[in-house]
């Protein structure tokens, strides 16, 4: 799957355009509407000049009385207002509707993304860098908004103008106009190497912005760690370098854009103080009238100006688009585990699990589990132990179908796992990990998850069934109490017994718990015990649990070396067997021991 580098090989424009496109399909009316306004302001903006050339030659002429040029003034200084008054009422609403349209095209994206997220699987949301997934969310649809709301709109409005700017130079006196154009192949050149440096900068400037929000967000998370380990400093260092790459990069991106204007100033101003030179000089020879001629000046004011504008819409657009690529990355990226069209809902689930000569490997040719065979009866507990790393974690998640697996079978109630819709299996399994995530919000919020079925009762009563009661009672505002972004205010074992009042509340037909009590004090250890206790016959039970003491009483224990099992029984009849259980358990018993001895 790809990384959604910053740097890829680029869709082709049409294609993206035509992408593009779909999404301003249900706003086509407003657009030409916007379109039309902007047609409207290129005429008021062009009126003005020839207006004021025409009132000059009206004012200085001399078969005309004083009382006609003050008539004529009031009246081309109403007719003017009324122009200015169209113009920037009509370019209000145009950008009005287009800002509108910008918005909701942001909305649509952003939420597109975000369900896109949702989907994909853990396996690949666990390759995909959190700050990246962030600007993809907010930063590139904002861009995607800003290139339909200004930068198209405006780019074809400078292109009319220029065109209709010479077309009027032409006009007004080609010579003089010729003269002007004189100066567009020096703009041209300018022009093309400013593009191509700009868009260097553009795209470091946005590589650099995706940098530091993935080295933001992921030490936001592990701040405890940073701290725990004294590493603030050298993290700080670290930001500090990509903060200041991202500094020079704008720096550059700025410097580019500081060098680009006020050479096209300087042409610009060349190619005006040409037009004034021989713009005198024809007034002087009586070819062109004053008026006329101050209509041109004002007119090759107006040529230039969209002509430097156009150059950085431009880079505006790629900037845009580049944006728009990586946003179809994200989207294009297939779920690579979805359900079979015709995948069945699972109505109810009694607890069965088989594994049949199941081979998986998170990465090609890496085999995490060899050919694993086992089967738990429903209302059955079974715990996996092993070595770190001898695949327990991934038998859970493979029951669950994080992962799909690559030779054998794991039949769920003796129906393939695979035809089953992800959602109605999950419905009836509860999970309990040792990284519990809180989300912001009340401990209602944590429990229910949003789910407006469950109602307080079913709260309750999976509250006191856990022990959660216990904290409750102590909080005033009970199931209302805050919990802060990941529960950051409650400890890991007050956390860990939200989580199973979580899990528990749905009744699922199968608890998953897995190292669940391995961070938190013997005392919600006990409680989370004797709830697990209630919890065994009424569903069936998978642990992985590092301390032995908390799985001797299960039905049945699995062993895992290196990715096979290589014993299963209770615990008695493992001790016996004199294996890998029993070194593990005689391990754990010598270091207690150890322990009550110092
Ligand atoms: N998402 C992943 N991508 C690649 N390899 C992974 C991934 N998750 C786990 N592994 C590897 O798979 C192997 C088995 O991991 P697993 O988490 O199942 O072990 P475990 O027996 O539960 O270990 P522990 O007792 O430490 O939790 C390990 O070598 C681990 O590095």
């Amino acid at each position: 799957m790809r990384d959604f580098q910053d740097n890829h090989a680029a869709h082709a424009d049409k294609t993206l355009i035509k992408r593009l496109l779909k999404y301003l399909k249900p706003y086509r009316g407003k657009f030409i509407g916007a379109f039309f306004m902007m047609f409207v302001t290129i005429f008021t903006n062009l009126v003005l000049p020839l207006a004021t050339g025409w009132s000059i030659d009206y004012m200085t002429k001399t078969d005309v009385t004083n009382d006609q040029k003050m008539l004529a003034l009031a009246v081309a200084t109403l007719i003017g207002l009324v122009i200015l008054m169209i113009s920037v009422v009509v370019g209000f609403f145009q950008q009005r509707i287009l800002q509108e349209i910008g918005q909701d095209v942001t909305h649509v994206m952003r939420k597109e993304v975000f369900e896109h997220i949702e989907n994909l699987s853990i396996g690949q949301i666990n390759l995909l860098p959190v700050g990246k997934l962030v600007t993809r969310a907010t930063n590139d649809p904002g861009n995607i908004s800003d290139m339909f709301t200004n930068t198209i709109v405006n780019l074809l409005r400078n292109v009319l103008m220029m065109i209709v700017i010479a077309v009027v130079l032409l006009v007004l006196n080609w010579q003089m106009a010729l003269l002007t154009f004189l100066t567009l192949p020096l703009i041209l050149l300018a022009s093309s190497i400013f593009r191509k440096y700009s868009r260097t900068a553009y795209r470091n400037v946005r590589t650099n912005i995706s940098e530091l929000n993935g080295y933001l967000s992921e030490n936001l998370s592990g701040m405890k760690i940073t701290q725990i380990f004294n590493q603030e400093e050298k993290k700080v260092q670290n930001f500090k370098l990509l903060n200041d790459k991202l500094m020079k990069s704008y720096y550059r991106e700025i410097n580019t854009f500081g060098i680009y204007r006020p050479i096209i100033w300087m042409i610009s101003m060349i190619a005006t103080i040409l037009t004034v030179y021989f713009g005198v000089t024809t007034v002087i020879d009586g070819a062109l009238s004053v008026g006329l001629f101050i209509s041109f000046y004002i007119y090759v004011g107006q040529f230039f100006e969209p002509i430097q504008q156009i150059s950085e819409q431009f880079n505006a657009l790629q900037n845009g688009f580049s944006s728009a690529e990586k946003i179809f990355d994200v989207l294009d990226t297939k779920p690579d585990i979805i359900d079979d069209v015709d995948a069945i809902e699972l109505k109810k689930f009694d607890g069965q699990i088989e594994f049949k000569n199941v081979w998986f490997s998170y990465i090609e040719g890496e085999w995490i589990l060899k050919d694993v065979s086992f089967k738990v009866n429903p209302n059955e507990t079974v715990a996996f132990v092993g070595a770190t790393g001898s695949g327990k974690t991934t038998i859970l998640q493979l029951i669950v179908r994080n992962y799909d697996i690559q030779k054998g079978q794991i039949l769920i109630d003796g129906i393939d796992i695979k035809t089953i819709k992800r959602s109605s299996l999950r419905k009836f399994v509860g999970q309990m990990l040792q990284d519990v995530f809180l989300f912001s919000g009340t401990i209602r919020d944590n429990i229910t998850l949003g789910d407006p079925d469950i109602t307080d009762e079913d709260i309750k009563r999976a509250s006191n069934y856990v022990g959660l009661d216990y904290i409750l009672n102590k909080l005033p505002e009970g199931l209302d109490h805050v919990v802060k972004e990941r529960g950051n205010n409650f400890s890991s074992g007050e956390r860990q017994l939200i989580s199973f009042a979580r899990a528990v509340v749905y009744n699922p037909s199968l608890m998953i718990l897995d190292e669940a009590t391995a961070n938190i004090d013997s005392e919600t250890e006990t409680i989370i015990q004797e709830s697990l206790n209630k919890m065994m016959n009424i569903s069936t039970m998978l642990i992985v649990a590092h301390r032995l003491s908390t799985i001797q009483h299960s039905d049945r224990i699995i062993v895992m070396s290196k990715g096979e099992i290589v014993e299963s029984g209770k615990h008695q009849e493992l001790l016996k067997q004199n294996g890998l259980y029993y070194n593990l358990y005689q391990l754990q018993y010598d270091k207690k021991e150890g322990e009550t001895h110092v």
